[in-house]
C-alpha cells in the first residue's frame, strides 16, 4: 500500500498521475490484432486453436455451444437460494431498466414539420461474461438482464469454459434467466472477434457488451465499426473519499472487497483526516487475515492500492474527478455540497451504509461500468444502449413552403442545386 500525505515531496507527482487516460498497451494491441485477423480468415478453426492455447480446452463444432441438456442440468444443480438471489437481482434490474429506457417522441419544428425519434431493440447482441478468475454470475444479470429488459430477441452469451468444456452451473442458470438465447463457450479476444465478424458456427451480432480482461477490452475497441459496443470496462476499481465522519471498519471492508477482484484492480482511499487514515490502515491489517482470497488481495494491496491524505476535502473531490473511478464511495457530513460536484464516476455510493457490493449484485444499476479513467467519456451499461434510435421526419405542403428559402440558401452555398430543386418541386402545380 502506498501511503502519501499532501506534505510529502512526491505528493504532487503522484496526484498528477491519477489524472489518467486509457491507452491500449503496446503488446496487447498487436496480439489482439493478430487474433482478430486469424478469426477473420480461419473462422471456427482459429477460435478452436485459441481456446486450446489460452483456456486449455478442446472445442469442436459439436461442443461449442451450451446444449439444452447442459442448461437443464444447470437448473437442477443450482440451489433454491441461488435461484432466489438471481430472481431478486433481476427484479431490481428490470425496474431500473424500465425507468432508464428512452421513449418514442415527436414534435413540430419551427417550420411545422413533424420530427421525432423512434427506438427499437437491437436484433442480436453478444454479452461477454468473464470466466477467467471467478464465475461472474452477477455479470450475466448485469449485462444480459438489461438486453432482455430492452426487448432484444436474440442474446448470445459468451464465456470461456474450463479445460473440461464445462461452464459453471450458476452462471448458466443466470444467463438463461437473464434471457440468453444461446451461449457459446469461448472467451478472450477470439470470442469478441467471432461475435463481431461471425464464423461458420457463430452468427455475427450487432452489438457486444460486457466487461473482460485487457484482451477482451482491446478486442472490443478494435472491432468498433463491425459492431457497436457499450463501453470499455476493464479491471475493477474504487476510490473512497471520506471526511472524518467515515467509519474506518466499513471503509477498510470496502477497500478489501474491491482488492478481492485481483489482477490489475485499483483501490484508492482519499481523506482530509489524518486520524481516519491511520484507523483505516489498522482496520485493513485487522480484517485481511479473515478473508478467503488472500493472494489476490495481497497482490492488489501491493501493486494497486493507495491511501492519500489531502489538504482539503475540495482537493479530494478534484482528485476523484481526475481519476474518474468506476466506483466512488462518498462519505461526508455535507452530502448536499459535495455529491453534485463529483461528475466523472461510473457510480457513486453515498454515505457510510452503502457497500459497493450491494451495487455489484443487487441494487439495480448495472455493475458494468467504465474503468481506467474511461468515466470521463463513458457511462455505465444501461438498457437504452440496447435500443437503436431512428429519427423520423414528415412534412406537408405548408411546412415545405416555410422550409424552402432556407433549403435554397444552403443549396446555393454548398453548390447542390438538385437539393434545392427536390424541395421546390413539391410546391409546383
Ligand atoms: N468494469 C466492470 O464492470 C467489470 C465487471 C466484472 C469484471 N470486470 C473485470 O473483468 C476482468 C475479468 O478477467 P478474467 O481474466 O477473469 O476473465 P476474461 O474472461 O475476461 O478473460 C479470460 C480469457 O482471456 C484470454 N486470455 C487469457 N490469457 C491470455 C493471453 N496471455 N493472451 C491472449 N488471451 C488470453 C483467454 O482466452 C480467456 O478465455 C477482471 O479484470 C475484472 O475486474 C470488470
Ligand atoms: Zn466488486
Amino acid at each position: 500500500m502506498k501511503i502519501i500525505t499532501y506534505q510529502d515531496s512526491s505528493y504532487a507527482s503522484f496526484v498528477k498521475k491519477l489524472n489518467r487516460r486509457a491507452f491500449p498497451e503496446h503488446g496487447v494491441r498487436e496480439l489482439v490484432s493478430d487474433i482478430i485477423s486469424e478469426v477473420a480468415t480461419k473462422g471456427d478453426e482459429a477460435v478452436f486453436t485459441f481456446a486450446k492455447r489460452f483456456d486449455g480446452v478442446e472445442l469442436t463444432r459439436k461442443n461449442l455451444f451450451v446444449t439444452e441438456a447442459e442448461f437443464e442440468r444447470a437448473a437442477r444443480e443450482v440451489t433454491a437460494a441461488t435461484k432466489d438471489a438471481v430472481k431478486r437481482s433481476l427484479a431490481n434490474i428490470r425496474s431500473f431498466a424500465k425507468r432508464s429506457m428512452r421513449k418514442d417522441w415527436s414534435a413540430k419544428n419551427a417550420e411545422g414539420a413533424l420530427v421525432g425519434e423512434r427506438f427499437t431493440p437491437f436484433n442480436r447482441v453478444g454479452v461477454y461474461v468473464p470466466g477467467g478468475k471467478a464465475p461472474l454470475v452477477s455479470t450475466a444479470l448485469m449485462t444480459a438482464g438489461f438486453a432482455q429488459a430492452a426487448g432484444v430477441p436474440e442474446i448470445v452469451g459468451a464465456t470461456p469454459s474450463g479445460p473440461d468444456g464445462s461452464v459453471n452451473s450458476a452462471l448458466l442458470y443466470a444467463l438463461q434467466a437473464a434471457g440468453a438465447t444461446e451461449v457459446v463457450k469461448i472467451g478472450g479476444a477470439q470470442a469478441i472477434a467471432a461475435l463481431a465478424i461471425g464464423t461458420k458456427s457463430i452468427r455475427p451480432v450487432d452489438k457486444i457488451v460486457g466487461p473482460g480482461n485487457r484482451f477482451v477490452v482491446e478486442a472490443k475497441r478494435q472491432l468498433i465499426g463491425a459492431v457497436s459496443i457499450d463501453l470499455l470496462p476493464g479491471p475493477s476499481e474504487i476510490l473512497i473519499l471520506s471526511d472524518k465522519t467515515g467509519n474506518p471498519h466499513y471503509i477498510a471492508a470496502d477497500l478489501l472487497a474491491q482488492a478481492e477482484h485481483g489482477g490489475d484492480s485499483i483501490v484508492g482511499f482519499v481523506t482530509d483526516s489524518k486520524a481516519l487514515l491511520g484507523k483505516v490502515t489498522k482496520a485493513i491489517d485487522a480484517q485481511l487475515p479473515t478473508l478467503s482470497r488472500p493472494d489476490y488481495i495481497k497482490q492488489v494491496l501491493k501493486n494497486g492500492t493507495f491511501l492519500l491524505q489531502v489538504k482539503s476535502f475540495a482537493d479530494g473531490v478534484a482528485i476523484a474527478n481526475d481519476f474518474a473511478a468506476e466506483h466512488v464511495s462518498l462519505i461526508t457530513a455535507d452530502e448536499e455540497q459535495w455529491l453534485p460536484q463529483i461528475t466523472t464516476a461510473g457510480a457513486i455510493y453515498v454515505g457510510n451504509d452503502s457497500p459497493v457490493a450491494v451495487g455489484d449484485f443487487l441494487a439495480g444499476p448495472s455493475h458494468t461500468l467504465p474503468t481506467g479513467g474511461g468515466g470521463r467519456s463513458f457511462s455505465g451499461l444501461r438498457a437504452d444502449q440496447f435500443q437503436r434510435r431512428t429519427s423520423i421526419v414528415r412534412l406537408d405542403k405548408e411546412s415545405v413552403r416555410k422550409s424552402l428559402p432556407v433549403i435554397e440558401e444552403f443549396a446555393r452555398i454548398e453548390g447542390l442545386d438538385a437539393h434545392g430543386r427536390s424541395t421546390a418541386i413539391r410546391l409546383e402545380k
